[in-house]
C-alpha cells in the first residue's frame, strides 16, 4: 500500500463483528480484503470454524489495533447487504452504550431481536437498470466474462423474476462465488438481504351491530332481541368466537340476525379500514379549540423539538396523537408510540387499530421471538407505519421517522434497572428525535417533576439550552366534562366513630348509590411487595424464601383453589404448607391488604355487588387483561379491584366512583421521589371517574390527610404538587437540581461483595477529594457518596447486595466508572445505574 493512499481508507483494514449464531457472544475481528467498501451495520458474510456465518459489522479497525491480536485473521467472505441500519442508528447504540457506561455488545443485545440474521435469506438479482436483452447482445463485453458468471447470468436472465436465492443458484452453478464476484464488480446483479412480507392481517371474522338503537319489531323473536341488547352492551362489535360465547348463541342464530340486517358478520381487517358499519367506523372526531391549536402546534415543527402535552385526564391527548400522526403518514413518514405497559392497555391499541388498520404494528418483549422478528424485520421496508411498543422499541430501526410520542412519559417502566444497559426511554428517545431530526412529544396529565423543570424553566438547567421546547396545554376535559370531586377521608376519624372495616362510610356509601344507578366503579389498592405473607398464628413463623430475604406472598388464583407460595423476586415458589414448619401447628394465616381480601370484605359487606379482581394473578394468562377489561365494560361486574394496573389508560364512560382503599403506603417509600409517584398515581386513577356524560366521584382514603401530596390530589392541583416538591429536590440536590448514579454489587459470598462495596466507595471518595470536594456537612446539595449500604432486600436469589450512591452537582461531569469493574473479585457483579430510579 502507498503511502499516498488517502490515510483515512488505509487507516482501517479490520472489522468487528458480531456473528449470528446461538451461543457464541463478544465481537470477531476479520480482515478486509481489498477493494471491499465496508461500513459498520453492513451484513456480511464469514468464516467461521468450519461454516459460514452471518455477521454484523460493528466497527472498523485499524492495523495498529489489530497487530496487537495474537491469532491469524481471516478473510470477510463477502458483504451480504449494505445500508441494513443507517449510520445514525450505529451512533444511537454507541451515545446509549456510552452514557450508561456499559459495553456495546450489551446495547445492541437490547436494541436487536433475537435471531437477526440467522432468518435473512440472501438473495441474488438482475439489477433493474441492466436490461437482459441489452446484455446479451453486447457480444464483446460477455467475452470477457467468466463461464461461471456467464452462467449465473444466463439462468437469472431466464428466470420471470431475474431473482434467486444464493444458495440456490450456487448448487446449481461450479464455482458460483467467483462468478458472483464479477457480475457484482460490473455491477449487474445485487446482492440482497430478503425481506420478510409483512405479517398478514388477521382476518378474523366479527359481528357488530348495525344501527346504534335496538329496533323493536316484530320481526324479533324474545331471544334475537336478547342478544342484541347484550351485543350492545359489549360495544356493539365482538369477535365471532367471543360472541358465541358471551351470547351463548350459535353461528346459525347470528346468520338468521345478519339475514335480517340486524347485524353484520365479516372479516375485521375491512371494517378496520373505513368500513361501512358506523359502528365500528372510527372517523377522526372534530377537535376541541384546545385540541386543534395543540394540533397545529404539533404538525407544524419541522426538525427536532421537544414537546411537553400536559393535559389533564381525559382531555382527549390521545385523538391529538391519532390526528397529527394521520398528517405524517401521508407525509410518508412513520411515527413511534412509547407506551409503559402494552399489555394493560388494549383499549389504546384497539383505538390506534381502529383508526390505521394494519399500518399500525405492536412491538413488546411479550411476543414470541419469531413475532419479534418478523416485525422488526418488515419496519426496514420503509412503508410508512404505525409503531407501538413498549420500552425496548425506541430501539426500533424505523426509517423516515416523523415523530415520536411517549405517551404517559412519567410513568417509570421507561426505566431499564436490570439488567443493563440501565437507560430511560425518554433519554434514548430525545437522541433518537435529535437524530431524525424530528419532534419527540411527552404526553401526560402528571408529567415527570424532571420534564416539567426543563420544558417550563430552561433557565433553570444549564444542560438543555438550545433546544426547542415547547409547553403545550389542554387543562380541561373534552366537552367541558369537570375532573371529579376527591372527597379526602381521615381514616383515624372512621375508626374513632367506631367502623372497623376497611370502607370508611362515605366509599361504603358511594358504592351503594353507584350500585343503585346501574354505574361502576373501581377500587385501588397499592399493594407493596411483601405485604401478603403467611404466619404462623401458635409460633409466629413466618414463611420466607430460602433463596432471599423476603418473606413469601400468599397466592390463589382460584376462589377455593389450591394455595400457592411465591417469591416476587426470584420467582421461587412452592405449595401453601399444611403445617408450620416451626412448630407443626395447622394454623397458618396469610395477612395483608391484598386484593383478593378486599374482594372478600367487599363481598361480605355488600353481598349484592359483583366484582371482578384486576391484577398481576388474575392478568396472567395471555390476552387475560383484554378478557376482564371486557366482561367488566360489559357490565358483568360492579366493580373492578385492583392495583397499579388500574392506573393506566382504562377509558369507559360507566366508571362514575374511584376508590382509594388507602394512599399511605404509597405516600411513604423509601426514595427520593416518593411524593411524585404518589400524586402521579393517585390523580391518574383519580382520572378515570366521570369520563361519560354521568358526573364522577373520588373518595381517597388516609391515616395523613394533611400531607401536602393528598392536598394536592385533592384539587388536581399539579401546579402545588410542583412548588412543594421541587423546593425539597433543589435543597438535597436530587434530581433535576443533581445527578445520582447508583452502583450494584451483588455477589454469592457475603464478605467478599462487602469489601467490594467498601473500595469503591473508598475510590469514589478519593476521586471527589482530588477535585478538591471534601464533603461538606452542611452542603446538602453538593458531591457526595452515600454508602456503602446493603441493599433494602439484602440477599435476592442467593446473592448478597450492596450499593453505592453518588450524588453529583449538575455541573459535575459523571466521571467514567467501568474502571471500578477491574479491582473487583471474580465473584463479583457491578452494575452501574445512571440516573437510577428504583434505589430498592
Ligand atoms: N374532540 C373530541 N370529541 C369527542 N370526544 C373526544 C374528543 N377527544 C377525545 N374524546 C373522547 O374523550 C375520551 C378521553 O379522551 P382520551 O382518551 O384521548 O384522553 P387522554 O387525555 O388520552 O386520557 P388519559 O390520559 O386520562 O388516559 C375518549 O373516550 C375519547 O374518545
Ligand atoms: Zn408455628
Ligand atoms: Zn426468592
Amino acid at each position: 500500500m502507498s503511502q499516498s493512499e488517502n490515510s483515512e481508507l488505509s487507516a482501517f483494514e479490520g472489522v468487528e463483528v458480531l456473528v449470528d449464531c446461538p451461543g457464541i457472544q463478544g465481537l470477531y475481528t476479520y480482515r478486509i480484503p481489498k477493494d471491499f467498501n465496508v461500513t459498520p451495520g453492513d451484513i456480511v458474510s464469514v468464516p467461521f470454524g468450519g461454516r459460514q456465518l452471518g455477521a454484523i459489522v460493528i466497527r472498523l479497525m485499524s492495523i495498529v489495533s489489530m497487530s496487537t491480536l495474537n491469532y491469524t485473521l481471516r478473510d470477510i467472505d463477502s458483504i451480504v447487504s449494505q445500508g441494513f441500519f443507517s449510520k445514525d442508528y450505529w451512533k444511537l447504540l454507541e451515545r446509549v452504550a456510552n452514557y450508561y457506561q456499559t459495553s456495546l455488545i450489551q446495547v445492541i443485545r437490547t436494541a436487536l431481536p433475537p435471531g437477526l440474521l440467522g432468518r435473512s435469506q440472501r438473495r441474488i438479482r438482475l439489477r433493474r437498470s441492466v436490461d437482459a436483452t441489452a446484455l446479451s447482445s453486447a457480444s464483446d463485453s460477455l467475452d470477457l466474462l467468466k463461464p461461471s458468471a456467464q452462467a449465473l447470468l444466463n439462468a437469472l436472465s431466464q428466470s420471470s423474476q431475474g431473482d434467486y436465492t444464493w444458495r440456490y443458484l450456487k448448487r446449481q452453478h461450479k464455482q458460483a462465488t467467483a462468478g458472483l464476484d464479477q457480475l457484482l464488480s460490473k455491477g449487474w446483479v445485487e446482492s440482497y438481504l430478503a425481506m420478510v412480507t409483512p405479517p398478514k392481517p388477521q382476518q378474523r371474522q366479527a359481528v357488530s351491530l348495525t344501527a346504534s338503537s335496538i329496533p323493536e319489531s316484530a320481526a324479533l323473536t324474545n331471544r334475537q332481541q336478547e342478544i342484541l341488547v347484550t351485543l350492545q352492551r359489549c360495544g356493539g362489535d365482538l369477535w365471532l368466537s367471543d360472541a358465541l360465547q358471551r351470547l351463548r348463541t350459535t353461528s346459525a342464530t347470528l346468520q338468521r340476525l345478519a339475514a335480517k340486517g340486524y347485524v353484520i358478520i365479516e372479516a375485521r381487517e375491512r371494517l378496520r379500514l373505513g368500513g361501512h358499519s358506523p359502528v365500528l367506523a372510527d372517523q377522526p372526531k372534530p377537535l376541541t379549540p384546545d385540541q386543534s391549536r395543540v394540533l397545529s402546534v404539533m404538525t407544524g415543527l419541522t426538525g427536532y423539538a421537544q414537546v411537553l402535552l400536559h393535559g389533564v385526564t381525559g382531555s382527549g391527548k390521545t385523538e391529538v396523537y391519532l390526528q397529527a400522526i394521520v398528517r405524517w403518514l401521508q407525509a410518508g413518514k412513520s411515527v413511534l408510540v412509547l407506551v409503559p405497559e402494552i399489555g394493560l392497555t388494549p383499549q389504546l391499541t384497539d383505538r390506534f387499530r381502529a383508526r390505521f388498520g394494519e399500518q399500525v404494528c405492536v412491538y413488546h418483549s411479550n411476543l414470541s421471538d419469531g413475532e419479534r422478528y418478523d416485525t422488526w424485520r418488515q419496519m426496514l421496508n420503509g412503508q410508512p407505519q404505525v409503531v407501538i411498543g413498549t420500552r425496548s422499541a425506541i430501539f426500533l430501526p424505523l426509517p423516515h421517522l416523523g415523530m415520536i410520542v411517549l405517551d404517559e412519559e412519567h410513568d417509570s417502566s421507561f426505566k431499564q434497572d436490570q439488567p443493563a444497559p440501565c437507560y430511560h426511554t425518554r433519554t434514548v428517545a430525545r437522541w433518537r428525535a435529535e437524530m431524525a431530526d424530528c419532534p419527540l412529544v411527552l404526553g401526560s396529565a402528571t408529567p415527570a417533576l424532571s420534564t416539567w423543570v426543563e420544558v417550563k424553566d430552561p433557565n433553570n438547567i444549564e444542560t438543555f439550552h438550545g433546544t426547542s421546547l415547547y409547553y403545550l396545554g389542554l387543562p380541561n376535559r373534552v366537552h367541558q366534562r369537570p375532573l371529579p370531586p376527591v372527597k379526602v377521608v381521615d381514616m383515624r376519624l372512621e375508626l374513632q366513630a367506631g367502623n372497623r372495616s376497611v370502607f370508611s362510610r362515605p366509599l361504603q356509601m358511594a358504592l351503594e348509590q353507584m350500585q343503585t344507578k346501574g354505574e361502576q366503579g373501581l377500587l385501588f389498592i397499592h399493594r407493596r411487595g411483601h405485604s401478603r405473607f403467611v404466619s404462623c398464628r401458635s409460633c409466629g413463623h413466618v414463611m420466607d424464601c430460602p433463596d432471599c430475604d423476603v418473606s413469601l406472598a400468599y397466592h390463589q388464583p382460584q376462589n377455593e383453589g389450591p394455595a400457592h407460595l411465591r417469591c416476587h423476586y426470584c420467582g421461587y415458589g412452592q405449595r401453601h404448607p399444611d403445617e408450620c414448619p416451626n412448630c407443626k401447628s395447622p394454623y397458618l394465616k396469610y395477612f395483608g391488604s391484598g386484593t383478593q381480601r378486599i374482594v372478600h370484605e367487599l363481598q361480605s359487606q355488600f353481598p349484592g355487588l359483583r366484582c371482578l379482581r384486576f391484577d398481576s394473578d388474575t392478568t396472567r394468562a395471555k390476552g387475560a387483561h383484554r378478557a376482564l377489561l371486557e366482561r367488566f365494560a360489559a357490565g358483568e361486574a360492579d366493580v373492578l379491584v385492583g392495583t397499579q394496573m388500574l392506573t393506566k389508560g382504562i377509558d369507559l364512560p360507566q366508571i362514575t366512583v374511584v376508590g382509594v382503599v388507602a394512599a399511605d403506603g404509597l405516600l411513604h417509600m423509601p426514595d427520593y421521589w416518593s411524593g411524585e409517584r404518589a400524586f402521579q398515581t393517585l390523580t391518574q386513577v383519580a382520572g378515570r371517574a366521570g369520563r361519560g356524560e354521568r358526573p364522577g366521584q373520588v373518595i381517597l382514603q388516609t391515616y395523613t390527610p394533611e400531607h401536602p401530596v393528598i392536598g394536592a390530589a385533592k384539587s388536581h392541583n399539579y401546579q402545588a404538587f410542583i412548588d412543594y416538591e421541587i423546593e425539597h429536590r433543589q435543597l438535597l440536590g436530587y434530581p433535576p437540581y443533581g445527578r445520582l448514579v447508583l452502583l450494584r454489587l451483588t455477589s454469592p459470598t457475603e464478605v467478599e461483595v462487602e469489601v467490594a462495596a467498601q473500595r469503591c466507595a473508598e475510590q469514589l471518595q478519593a476521586w471527589l477529594t482530588s477535585f478538591g470536594h471534601a464533603e461538606l456537612a452542611d452542603d446538602w446539595a453538593g458531591p457526595s457518596v452515600l454508602g456503602p449500604t446493603p441493599a433494602p432486600v439484602f440477599r435476592v436469589a442467593k446473592r448478597y447486595r450492596w450499593h453505592v450512591l453518588l450524588k453529583l452537582p449538575l455541573a459535575m461531569v459523571v466521571p467514567d466508572l467501568t474502571y471500578l469493574r477491574s479491582h473487583l473479585p471474580k465473584s463479583v457483579r457491578l452494575t452501574i445505574d445512571i440516573d437510577p430510579l428504583n434505589l430498592s
